[in-house]
């Protein structure tokens, strides 16, 4: 749409505990449609901006606009409410729930009903299972979560934070601790996810998978962003080497 606002923008965002800048200022603007891929080393302030952007940790100064309104502060449930998803560097969910009753969590007090009722209807039940199948997890709907594999677990908290077909997904280290293979699955559920015209915003490590998903990277590094652009550029990019790659640049694998 011509003229319309980003869909997501930070203002001068910043975060500070104590004398630490754990997020210094940093401006950001991201439009529909677009993949983002933020990497960085160890506490370069990756997660604090998530919690920032999402509503989790206050901020110390600074805007978040959301579809053009400010949304500073403003609580998760509220942002999920209006279509902002998110996961967490901790693949946790409800691990004495089963599967299916993850799903059914997330379908009913994530579609913003304020007064859920007590009983499940047969249209929420038949929601989650096919939400469930298309993530490939209808098999395992009746296991506990905390008895499946940690890929399953990822899946069910992307296919979670998806239910409602959010416009914006933040996901923070998808395919962290994954095996090359499962990796590879996540590539193609990230271009799924994407081909609904989701945007995603994801923090990540892995950079076979930052510069397979994302077309657009960006680097943090103290609390600052030191690189905005296309990921075929962070191998060169002397201060993304420097801080952050080291001679893993030399091996990246770039799209074509
Ligand atoms: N609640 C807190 N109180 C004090 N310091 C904090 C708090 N949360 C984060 N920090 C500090 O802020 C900085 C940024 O942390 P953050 O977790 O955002 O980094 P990160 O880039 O996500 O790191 P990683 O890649 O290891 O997950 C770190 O120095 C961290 O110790």
């Amino acid at each position: 749409m011509p003229g319309a606002p980003p869909l997501l923008e930070c203002r001068n965002v910043a975060k500070f505990y104590g004398a630490l800048a754990a997020v210094d200022g940093v401006d950001l603007a991201i439009n529909r449609g677009e993949t983002v891929g933020i990497g960085g080393p160890n506490g370069a302030g990756k997660t604090t901006f998530f919690d920032l952007i999402s509503g989790l940790t206050k901020v110390s100064s600074g805007a978040v606009l959301y579809q053009g309104e400010d949304i500073t502060g403003r609580a998760p449930y509220l942002l999920f409410h209006d279509g902002m998803a998110r996961t967490f560097q901790v693949t946790s969910g409800f691990g004495g729930l089963t599967v299916l009753q993850n799903m059914l969590a997330a379908v009913i007090y994530g579609g913003g009903r304020t007064k859920p009722g007590l009983l499940i209807g047969r249209r929420d039940r038949e929601r989650a299972m096919a939400s469930l199948e298309s993530f490939g997890l209808a098999g395992l709907a009746e296991k506990r979560v905390s008895d499946i594999t940690v890929l399953a677990r990822k899946k069910l908290m992307v296919a979670t934070a998806v239910v409602h077909e959010p416009k914006i997904l933040l996901l923070d280290e998808p395919v962290g601790g994954l095996l090359p293979t499962e990796v590879d699955e996540f590539i193609d559920l990230m271009r799924k996810l994407r081909d609904r015209g989701i945007s995603i915003v994801f923090i990540e490590h892995v950079m076979r998978f930052l510069t397979a998903v994302a077309d657009r990277a960006l680097i943090m590094h103290q609390g600052k962003l030191i690189y905005d652009g296309a990921p075929r550029g962070l191998a060169k990019d002397a201060q993304v080497r420097s801080v952050y790659l080291g001679s893993e640049a030399d091996s990246l694998e770039m799209p074509a």
